[in-house]
């Protein structure tokens, strides 16, 4: 996600409660953070937020952290609830690849990967957030029935996703390739570029993953 670079977006996160300015010292504690024993479901790369507040709206049971690369696209959707502390949401600037910083093994139960920069070009294919060794750093920090919930528009990175999962050995289900116009339909909560690539005609390819522990 491209947005005009903020200056100081770094310092005003911090004014934010959803925004986590210490997230390593939770690793392994993030229940102490939220004060409750519930799941935890992490969105990686949230872009400005939608999706992440009202998941965290509709299910106060769940905690949901976000992890977003960049400081200016956090502060756009930490800014989307203005100053209130939300109970069940935490918004990280931290990069996916060093997820393990971040949770202790097994610590997190759902992970969201909504609309993933698709990376089009071979040699860029490691920076997938569907590579192999992205998958291999999900399931350490999953629990062991721990689920991948994936949505793109972009086929090429859906085909190449799917046959990293099976390379993987994650058992997958509920695929579509036209998740607006599946069952799936009715549940599924729009993200800021899936309400534009869909308003563009462009089909939403969806598929869940669950990591069997190697
Ligand atoms: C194409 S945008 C999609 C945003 C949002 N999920 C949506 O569907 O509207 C991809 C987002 O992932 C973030 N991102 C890319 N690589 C990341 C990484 N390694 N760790 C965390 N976030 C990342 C980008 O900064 C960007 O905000």
């Amino acid at each position: 996600m491209r947005l005009r670079n903020i200056p100081g977006a770094e310092a005003a996160l911090r004014e934010y409660p959803t925004f986590v300015d210490n997230p390593l010292f939770y690793k392994g504690n993030w229940k102490e953070r939220f004060g409750n024993n519930n799941p935890i479901h992490v969105e990686i790369g949230c872009g400005k937020g939608r999706f992440i507040n009202t998941l965290a709206e509709r299910h106060p049971d769940i905690n949901f952290i976000a992890v977003e690369l960049k400081a200016e696209v956090v502060l756009r959707a930490v800014q989307r609830t203005e100053y209130k502390a939300i109970p069940n949401l935490a918004f990280v600037q931290y990069d996916a690849s060093k997820l393990t910083e971040l949770f202790a093994d097994h610590e997190i139960s759902r992970i969201y990967l909504n609309f993933s920069d698709p990376w089009p070009k071979t040699r860029h294919a490691k920076r997938r957030l569907t590579y192999k060794s992205f998958l291999n750093t999900y399931r350490q920090v999953l629990v062991a029935d721990g689920e991948l919930h994936m949505k793109t528009d972009n086929e090429n990175l859906f085909e190449f996703s799917l046959n990293q999962f099976a390379a993987e050995r994650f058992q997958m289900r509920n695929i579509t390739f036209d998740l607006h116009q599946s069952k799936l339909a009715a549940d599924n909560v729009m993200t800021e570029y899936e309400e534009r690539f869909s308003s563009r005609g462009q089909r939403i390819y969806r598929v869940e993953a669950s990591c069997v522990i190697k």
